[in-house]
């Protein structure tokens, strides 16, 4: 924990114990440290107790780390504030609902209840088929509604219209909408009537005015279209010049919307019931039963009220969220800290404006609430506006520079408000050294690029990184790559992987497609069905059988012994995941990807009643939906972290390279499409509608949405934010990367790209485990760079049959060290148990990863090579110098032989007296291979010091 002194306003807000305050400040600002010595602060005041501050953050992950830099700052032990509302909102709502919740629905008018039985359902994709499922009976039960239904183009967009609506408090009721929800659907005039007229303002051309925006963009109007017979010929639309007529905005405005309203409120409504009926609730509707019953139970809400509220990261609030603190704050000690910045969760239903427009979201929403009853009975006119803008994080210049990111246009066209600069306060930099490159790059081979670009960094003090005041040259682990989409971050760490550089995976990933869950796929549809093809061809082909042996197999229903005993073992297993960890224990599979499958099983179907269909059912559909869950794949050690600007929020690295930043990938296309939709000036709205207009059934563009979307225009002031999220991870240096086709975003920048011819070194064996050896050069008699070859050939490395990849290769080693010396450790894959077998059959003394240097003298020249012995197995008279291979494969035993004769010549070196023998350990199946060293001049001749190598200060490395 840091002993850091809270700078003049920070320690304003941690001293302000009562009143309400607001910190919209920007990144590093210190805005979390702040907020919870507030907390610790407010404990230390006699009469207040954990139970009576409220401290909202937005994941878990927070929550816990919260509690520890509390716990670093008061008197309470982690255990005295286990139980503290230190929590999330579907956290704290989720408890609230258990406790008191049991009859929330009744306030909707429905007629059931939340019991502690009742589920809080994560899953999208489960959700999604459930909701497709609910749809298929609403569908039936309403034939009046089936014109509706023909305008979809996916079902799923009522589920997101439906959440967008629980979002902002509009809720469905027996006899209508909860409070004043209906009034959301409606839109408001008034606002739009701003946008149509900014919209239609005319342009200035250097003689005189132009045509506004407006009448520009609906030049083509019934281009490609096809509307009702209602609508206005484009020559009437656009009679006027340089505006259209004022009258258009009411005309497009005005539309009867009953049936449509009626339709929502319908879907919406008998779905709650339907997931109630089922026992499940999602996020939600968690909030939205929480708030209903908050809004109407008054003496529950004034008795779980609490003394202090405090919420982190208000930006990404939404507009439910900030009412639900409004009803849970007792008193007026309110305090909210954020960025509007740094608010990137649109797709959650974050409203940038609770921070961004706070005091007068206050008022509006006090007054709403209080509409009928004082719910919210302190003032709220006094709100204390602390601003922060001492940054603990980045250099000035690189604090500087992200100011750019949120005025640049990210399509080439679009106009940024001048209110946006208005908002942005400049932050003043408190590190000692302002030593920052910032650097933009392309290349049409991007990754490859990025990965010549980190390694020209790594090592190289013009890179140089802060630590502790110091500069000092760069490792891997100093170095983050962010992207905006996920795919791109995947295929970086597999180039990565080819050239053996070291990449730490933090992020979404597409479990599914994965070969763990392809495996655990194929064998539970086994156990569905015990002659499924689609499963024993899996099996089979993963176990070596050609296509025409798998077509035999199965023709005859003649399965492997092995694999049917296997099956039988399988079907005892009692839940999924003891069934997983099985089948993950079959192939070795001991990583990040088997842990996230199981832990995802499980948390999914461990407590509900599901059968293996189901699990099936929903493998396969994950697989199809291309479902991503948040994986760490790290190989630990001084590793590159690659993750999505998303996932990097909060944290801090010393390099950032945001890269990927082309077109259709930052900002990403697609979305929009839907058909029903709502927005916010607007209300509910149809782009199109199924009617039989001309006297044909058909899907008629509507035209009042095409003249309501033409002032609405497009959002990427949430792109330009990402953006800034990226920029200020960084602390000392800033490299932004595209590839073929660089988006405005990238082209925009204020900077003049280079173009980086990929040069990447392969830096270790990829695909399987490998002992490195190191051959050194003395410099600097000879020229420098020289360097040698390599002594193995890498060739055989690349296609190692079935290896299991350097990161299990790694575990293993890392298992057998720390069982060889004693370390209570167990076993947990087949490879590991081997090992152990293999370790207590051994009677002599071990040491462990020893360090071994070779001289050699080759064509004149001294070379050293050096590597790390796995094992020494030492008795009396005798010293067996065991290495650990994972492969399954034995192909690359005559380049392992090398490896191993240098071993043999230090150790014989070392114990002239006894007798010394090397041994090859495959883990895989336990067999111990020993190996026949090569000569000592057989090995200088593998050696070749002739190759120019790029001095870089270092050891070069071989293999
Ligand atoms: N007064 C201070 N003295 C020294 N270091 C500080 C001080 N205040 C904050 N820091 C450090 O600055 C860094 C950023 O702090 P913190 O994460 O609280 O900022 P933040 O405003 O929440 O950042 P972001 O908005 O980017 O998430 C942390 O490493 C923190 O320890």
């Amino acid at each position: 924990m840091t002993e850091y002194e809270p700078n003049e306003r920070q320690q304003e807000l941690i001293d302000a114990t009562s009143g309400i305050h607001v910190v919209d400040a920007g990144a590093g600002t210190g805005k979390t440290f702040t907020i919870t010595r507030r907390y610790a602060n407010l404990l230390e005041q006699g009469d207040v107790e954990p139970e009576d501050i409220l401290l909202i953050t937005f994941t878990n992950n927070a929550a816990g780390e919260m509690k520890e830099r509390v716990v670093a700052n008061c008197d309470y032990s982690m255990s005295a504030l286990r139980d503290a509302p230190i929590n999330t909102f579907h956290g704290y709502c989720h408890d609230l609902l258990i406790r008191h919740g049991f009859d929330a629905p009744t306030r909707l008018g429905i007629d059931d209840r939340i019991t502690s039985s009742t589920q809080l359902l994560e899953n999208e994709v489960i959700e999604e088929d459930r909701f497709r499922e609910f749809l298929d009976q609403f569908i039936e039960a309403h034939p009046e509604y089936h014109d509706y239904f023909r305008t979809l183009n996916n079902a799923t967009s009522l589920l997101d219209l439906i959440k967008e609506l629980a979002a902002k408090g509009v809720f469905p009721t027996d006899e209508g909408w909860f409070r004043d929800g209906e009034s959301f659907l409606d839109g408001d005039y008034e606002e739009f009537k701003t946008l149509f007229d900014e919209a239609n303002e005319p342009n200035e051309g250097a003689n005189g005015a132009t045509q506004s925006d407006l009448r520009d963009g609906l030049s083509g109007f019934e281009r490609d279209r096809c509307y009702e017979p209602d609508a206005p010929s484009e020559n009437d639309l656009r009679d006027g010049y340089p505006q259209i007529d004022d009258a258009w905005a009411s005309r497009a405005f005005d539309e009867d919307r009953d049936n449509l309203k009626a339709f929502v409120h319908d879907v919406y409504l008998e779905y709650i019931a339907f997931a109630l009926q089922r026992n499940y609730l999602n996020f939600s509707f968690l909030l939205m039963f929480t708030f209903a019953m908050l809004c109407e139970d008054h003496s529950l809400r004034e008795s779980v009220q609490f003394d202090h509220v405090l919420v982190d990261e208000f930006q990404d609030t939404s507009e439910i969220q900030f009412k639900l603190a409004l009803l849970l704050t007792g008193t007026d000690n309110l305090c909210v800290v954020g960025d509007w910045k740094q608010s990137i969760y649109g797709f959650q239903y974050a409203s940038v404006d609770n921070i961004r427009r706070f005091e007068e979201r206050l008022q509006t929403y006090k007054r709403e609430l209080n509409g009928d009853y004082v719910r919210v009975d302190f003032p709220v006119d006094d709100v204390n506006e602390i601003s922060l803008v001492e940054n603990y994080r980045s250099t000035q210049s690189i604090l500087d520079f992200s100011e750019h990111s949120l005025t640049l246009p990210a399509t080439g066209s679009e106009e940024i408000g001048p209110e946006i600069q208005d908002d942005i306060t400049s932050l003043a930099a408190i590190t000692e050294h302002d030593h920052s490159n910032i650097e933009a790059f392309t290349c049409d081979d991007e990754q490859e690029a990025i990965l010549t670009r980190i390694q020209e960094i790594v090592g190289n003090r013009e890179y140089a990184v802060e630590d502790d005041g110091e500069l000092r040259a760069p490792t891997y682990d100093d170095v983050a790559v962010l992207t905006r989409t996920r795919d791109f971050g995947r295929e970086l760490q597999a180039c990565a992987a080819d050239y053996g550089i070291p990449v730490a995976y933090e992020g979404g990933v597409e479990l599914f497609g994965t070969e763990q869950s392809i495996l655990l796929l194929a064998w539970l549809r086994i156990l569905e069905h015990e002659d499924s093809k689609r499963g024993w061809a899996v099996v089979l082909e993963e176990a070596g059988y050609t296509l025409d042996e798998v077509k035999h197999v199965l023709e005859n229903s003649t399965y492997p012994t092995g694999m049917v005993e296997f099956r039988d073992q399988l079907a005892e297993a009692e839940t999924i995941g003891g069934t997983a960890r099985r089948v993950f224990d079959r192939y070795g599979f001991d990583d990040a990807y088997a842990d996230g499958l199981v832990s995802l099983l499980q948390g999914t179907f461990d407590s509900t009643h599901h059968n293996r269909g189901d699990i099936v059912r929903f493998l396969e559909r994950s697989l199809d939906a291309g479902a991503t869950h948040e994986v760490e794949d790290n190989p630990g050690g001084d590793s590159v972290t690659v993750q999505t600007i998303h996932a990097a929020k909060g944290l801090e690295h010393p390099i950032v390279i945001m890269a990927n930043m082309n077109q259709h990938r930052f900002p990403p296309s697609g979305g929009g499409a839907d058909r029903i939709r709502y927005e916010e000036t607007v209300g509910l709205r149809q782009s199109k509608r199924y009617t039989d207009a001309h006297g044909r059934p058909h899907l008629y563009d509507n035209w009042r949405y095409r003249i309501l979307s033409k002032c609405l225009g497009r959002e990427y002031d949430e792109e330009r934010r990402l953006l800034y999220v990226a920029i200020t991870r960084a602390e000392s240096h800033v490299l932004f990367s595209a590839g073929e086709s660089p988006s405005p975003l990238f082209e925009n920048l204020p900077l003049e790209p280079s173009t980086v011819e990929p040069d990447v070194e392969a830096a270790a064996v990829g695909g399987t485990e490998q002992t490195q050896l190191q051959i050194s050069v003395p410099v600097p008699e000879t020229p420098s760079g020289q360097s040698p070859h390599s002594l193995m050939d890498d060739r055989v490395f690349s296609d190692v049959e079935d290896g299991k990849g350097m990161e299990f290769g790694t575990r293993v080693h890392e298992f057998a060290e720390r069982y060889a010396v004693g370390e209570a450790v167990e076993p947990t894959s087949p490879d590991e148990r081997n090992v152990q077998t293999l370790l207590d059959s051994l009677p002599g003394e071990f040491r462990v990863e020893e360090n071994v240097y070779l001289p050699l003298s080759v064509d004149g020249q001294q070379v050293t090579i050096s590597g790390i012995v796995d094992l020494l197995h030492v008795t009396d008279d005798w010293v067996e110098i065991m290495d650990y291979k994972t492969d399954r494969g034995r192909h690359a035993e005559a380049e392992y032989r090398k490896q191993l004769s240098v071993y043999y010549h230090v150790v014989r070196q070392e114990y002239p007296d006894r007798r010394v023998s090397t041994s090859i350990y495959y883990t895989a199946d336990g067999e111990r291979v020993e190996i026949d060293p090569l000569l000592l001049e057989e090995l200088g001749e593998l050696v070749d010091v002739d190759e120019t190598h790029e001095e870089r200060g270092e050891d070069p490395l071989i293999r």
